[in-house]
């Protein structure tokens, strides 16, 4: 397994937010780049594939404290699969979306999880599931408690979230930054025999539902 990764970049001067890198994965069309558009620059419209991987970055406030996010946006389509993984290196959080209509979209993601864990240390990366379009609950095939059910079986986050209607997208990246910044936080406390026990047996991720 990979190195972990852990710590955001080192603050260059005190008073600048800390950095976390954050990268959103899943198959093609489920509203990566639209969830990130929409909560960057509370935009939607209809949106090219994306090649590669397209970058963004945001200062977020957490009550009294803040934090600069960069949003690495990756390609979901299989053509470009071999290498989404390169942009896993150094990630702080994850958001690993799907499609509430797409079935197939849903199994791709616990795929995707599988692939970002070959490549990071699961302790040390905090992962959101994200079940987008909700607007299209007519054709939902993937119900609220079957990803709330996974997401509690991988001790994920998991939210839903309509890139389209601006449902629950900045809650989405705002958990992700409140709770990076309380792990960092207990980091910088934790005493250095502690670090080194946490080292070999990093905490479990925690486990937490919001509700829809
Ligand atoms: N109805 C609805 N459509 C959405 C929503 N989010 C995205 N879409 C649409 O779904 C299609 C794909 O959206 P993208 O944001 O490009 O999806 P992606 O996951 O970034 O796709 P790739 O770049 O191929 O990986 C576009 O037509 C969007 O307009 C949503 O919340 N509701």
């Amino acid at each position: 397994m990979a190195q972990a990764h852990r710590t955001p970049q080192p603050r260059a001067v005190p008073s600048q937010p800390r950095a976390f890198k954050l990268v959103l994965l899943g198959s093609g069309s489920v509203g990566k780049s639209s969830l990130a558009l929409r909560y960057v620059k509370n935009d939607f419209k209809n949106i090219l594939p994306t090649v590669g991987c397209a970058f963004f970055t945001k200062v977020v406030d957490v009550g009294t404290a803040s934090l600069k996010l960069e949003i690495w946006d990756t390609a979901g389509q299989e053509k470009y699969h071999s290498v989404c993984h390169l942009y896993f290196r150094g990630a702080n959080a994850a958001l690993l979306v799907y499609d509430i209509t797409s079935k197939d979209s849903f199994l791709k993601a616990q795929q995707w999880l599988k692939d970002l864990e070959k490549e990071l240390h699961p302790e040390e990366v905090l992962v959101m599931l994200v079940g987008n379009k909700t607007d299209l609950s007519e054709e939902r095939e993937v119900t609220f408690q079957e990803g709330k059910e996974f997401a509690e079986s991988q001790k994920l986050l998991f939210m839903e979230t309509s890139a389209k209607l601006n449902y629950q997208v900045s809650e989405v990246f705002s958990a992700v930054a409140q709770e990076l910044l309380q792990r960092d936080d207990r980091e910088d406390q934790a005493p250095q025999e502690d670090a080194a026990v946490a080292l070999n047996e990093g905490p479990a991720r925690q486990a937490k539902c919001c509700a829809h």
